[in-house]
């Protein structure tokens, strides 16, 4: 079974367990490489699943200098993913420096900003991030910031997928992790929601990794989560 909507993370240290996991699930057409991997391994992976076909959200959530942003654009383009990420906080003049640095790449990838981290629940938020504004305030501002920059879409929790979805349009991209079966554990994430209710929400693609590559059976849980958002 297959579904072009879900993104499984590659969140391994070496290109040989990614490849492991990649032969594992034949099924999944889309695959995100993070800083674990990335940084472990080097850029060969990228090659690797794109000789498979495969697509590929390139997580590195850029977070610096709008100068050092750009070039760190500039350099990720190049590889031709069809994804990237940062940090919406980097600021508006990061942002639009982000967007001018990938107009040069042949395939420039869609740009998408983290609205919000969705390890972080309202206490941090508040007491440790001191930030004033309710949650899903906050999270909508950084989406808007990150929209009114011209960045292709954001990164959220599917808490507030369905009001960014309202607030944003049918055109901005929404890309959520925090997604969890009923039958699998929380783990770090503390904004959460199962795959069905993320897809019904409004999200355009869900990423979804402990749960299927945690599993004792990988391919099984795949299914399960197939069958789940058959029904949606
Ligand atoms: O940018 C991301 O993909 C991301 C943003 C975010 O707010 N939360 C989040 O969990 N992620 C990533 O999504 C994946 C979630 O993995 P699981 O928690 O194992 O399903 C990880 O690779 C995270 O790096």
């Amino acid at each position: 079974m297959t579904h072009d909507r879900v993104i499984v993370p590659l969140d391994v240290p070496t290109l040989e367990e990614a490849l492991a996991r990649v032969d594992q699930l034949p099924q999944v057409s889309f695959w995100k490489v993070g800083l674990e991997l990335f940084v472990g391994a080097g850029p060969t992976i990228l090659e690797v699943l794109k000789e498979r076909e495969k697509r590929i959200f390139l997580d590195l959530k850029f977070h610096d200098i709008p100068n050092t942003v750009a070039g760190a654009c500039r350099s990720a383009a190049k590889y031709g993913v069809d994804l990237l990420t940062l940090h919406t906080t980097a600021g508006r003049e990061a942002l639009s420096a982000a967007i001018r640095a990938i107009n040069d790449a042949d395939v420039p990838p869609k740009l998408l900003a983290i609205s919000l981290l969705t390890s972080i629940n309202s206490r941090e938020l508040a007491f440790d991030l001191k930030i004033p504004l309710e949650l899903p305030e906050y999270a909508l501002q950084m989406a808007l910031l990150a929209q009114e920059s011209g960045i292709d879409g954001a990164v959220c929790s599917p808490l507030e997928v369905s009001q960014l979805r309202q607030v944003c349009g049918e055109d901005f991209l929404l890309v959520c992790p925090g997604v969890r079966p009923a039958w699998s554990e929380s783990g770090d994430q503390r904004r959460v929601m199962t795959p069905a209710s993320a897809l019904k929400a409004g999200a355009n693609y869900l990423v979804i990794g402990r749960p299927i590559t945690a599993a004792s059976d990988p391919v099984e849980a795949w299914e399960k989560i197939c069958q789940e958002l058959a029904t949606v």
